[in-house]
């Protein structure tokens, strides 16, 4: 190419704080989780499994296209639940991924390749910046539906159901399971409810993104409420899976990809086409994440801390919101910050305009997207006082 392309909007300010030379600089950028003392946090469920499968001495001979079958049956149990019908009468697919950006790009080229109706993608207004790539890269068209409201910082209930009411039929839709990215806010009970009504009369298919299952509420079931609400009602949904957040597994790549079908026939037709679509792209995936994943997931006490640690990571975050918003009120501050407490998961939408982003980046060395999305993870008990000094002196 005769061009330099640009910085990863979203992994480019990670290069860009550690530049910063700032002893008091702050990452608020990529949604990884750290602990409060600002660190990487690798789980000891993850530690006790890699000791288990060590002691194995497993060989590495590759993995079938689909992956690692154990991962996969357990990867579709959890997010569809152990007594789910669609498991029971086996008209599921789900095969192993590379994270949920490899799920969503495979999804995104199998429905590129066969999905009947339009090859028209409704992402939320805004979206996960790494949504418009993946699909317009497997050639599908980008459109977007109004999610998020600006004046009250929240969900644009009305504004959601009324763009969604004029989407052509067969239309693909993303939903975000839990936890949406960037903003933070998700639909209530009652609210997916009607969405879900919506979106069966507009007979549009739905592409749910699940890369937050157990890290938004702490509660695995609660946080897969909406997708197993949608497969109650009907719709055969396809799901994205990321074990990245929820067990700290980022650099291992370990996701899932779910087509759920008509029945068990349609979903070996179903199997067989992901297969020749993987096969020419990565032929197979790595095993060791999906190893680890697996072991948690089918040995009960990894399980159970498991459950204890991403509950305890959630809780931190939660905690971190009452903080800042605490903070604010002790530097003075006269706005209503209620939003960063009634947003839910690894983000907050600050509502911070893109100079003011740019000040605070700058004057007090804070690195965030120029969205005003802060990732909560790299908030701590030590640092939140001086963001909330910072957020102030740019808002007052
Ligand atoms: C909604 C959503 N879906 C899928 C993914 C894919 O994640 P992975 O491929 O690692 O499983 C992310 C991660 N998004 C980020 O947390 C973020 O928005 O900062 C970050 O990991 C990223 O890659 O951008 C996400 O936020």
């Amino acid at each position: 190419p005769d061009m330099m392309g640009p910085p990863d909007p979203i992994l480019g300010v990670t290069e860009a704080f550690k530049r910063d030379t700032n002893p008091k600089k702050m990452n608020l950028g990529v949604g990884a989780y750290r602990d409060d003392q600002g660190k990487p946090f690798v789980l000891s469920c993850v530690r006790k499994a890699e000791a288990i499968i060590t002691s194995k001495q497993l060989d590495k001979e590759y993995l079938p296209i689909g992956g690692l079958g154990e991962f996969s049956k357990a990867c579709a149990e959890l997010a569809l639940g152990a007594d789910s019908e669609v498991l029971k009468s086996g008209r599921n697919i789900t095969v192993q991924t590379i994270s949920g950006t490899g799920s969503l790009r495979i999804g995104a080229n199998f429905l590129s390749r066969f999905h009947g109706g339009p090859l028209d993608v409704y992402l939320p207004k805004p979206s996960w910046g790494n949504h418009t790539p993946i699909f317009r890269d497997a050639g599908m068209q980008l459109k977007a539906y109004r999610y998020y409201d600006p004046s009250t910082c929240g969900f644009d209930f009305k504004g959601a159901l009324d763009d969604i009411s004029k989407i052509p039929e067969q239309s693909v839709i993303m939903l975000h399971a839990c936890a949406h990215n960037p903003t933070g806010v998700d639909p209530r009970p009652e609210q997916w409810k009607e969405i879900s009504d919506i979106v069966k009369k507009r007979n549009l298919l739905v592409f749910f993104d699940m890369a937050y299952q157990g890290f938004a509420s702490g509660d695995i079931d609660r946080d897969a409420w909406a997708v197993r609400y949608f497969i109650e009602q009907g719709h055969n949904i396809v799901l994205s899976q990321s074990f990245a957040k929820n067990m700290g597994l980022y650099g291992e790549r370990v996701g899932g990809f779910t087509v759920v079908c008509n029945d068990a026939e349609e979903a070996k037709r179903v199997e067989s086409q992901l297969k020749i679509l993987i096969r020419p792209i990565y032929s197979n995936p790595p095993m060791n994440g999906a190893r680890i994943a697996a072991t948690i997931l089918n040995t009960p006490d990894l399980r159970s801390i498991w459950l204890g640690e991403v509950h305890g990571m959630a809780n931190r975050i939660i905690k971190m919101r009452e903080q800042l918003v605490a903070g604010l009120k002790k530097e003075g501050s006269s706005h209503n910050w209620q939003h960063v407490i009634d947003q839910i998961g690894m983000f907050c939408f600050t509502g911070l305009k893109p100079e003011q982003v740019e000040r605070l980046t700058k004057e007090f060395s804070v690195y965030m997207t120029k969205d005003g999305r802060i990732s909560m993870a790299g908030v701590t008990s030590g640092n939140v006082g001086y963001l909330a000094q910072g957020i102030h002196a740019v808002t007052k």
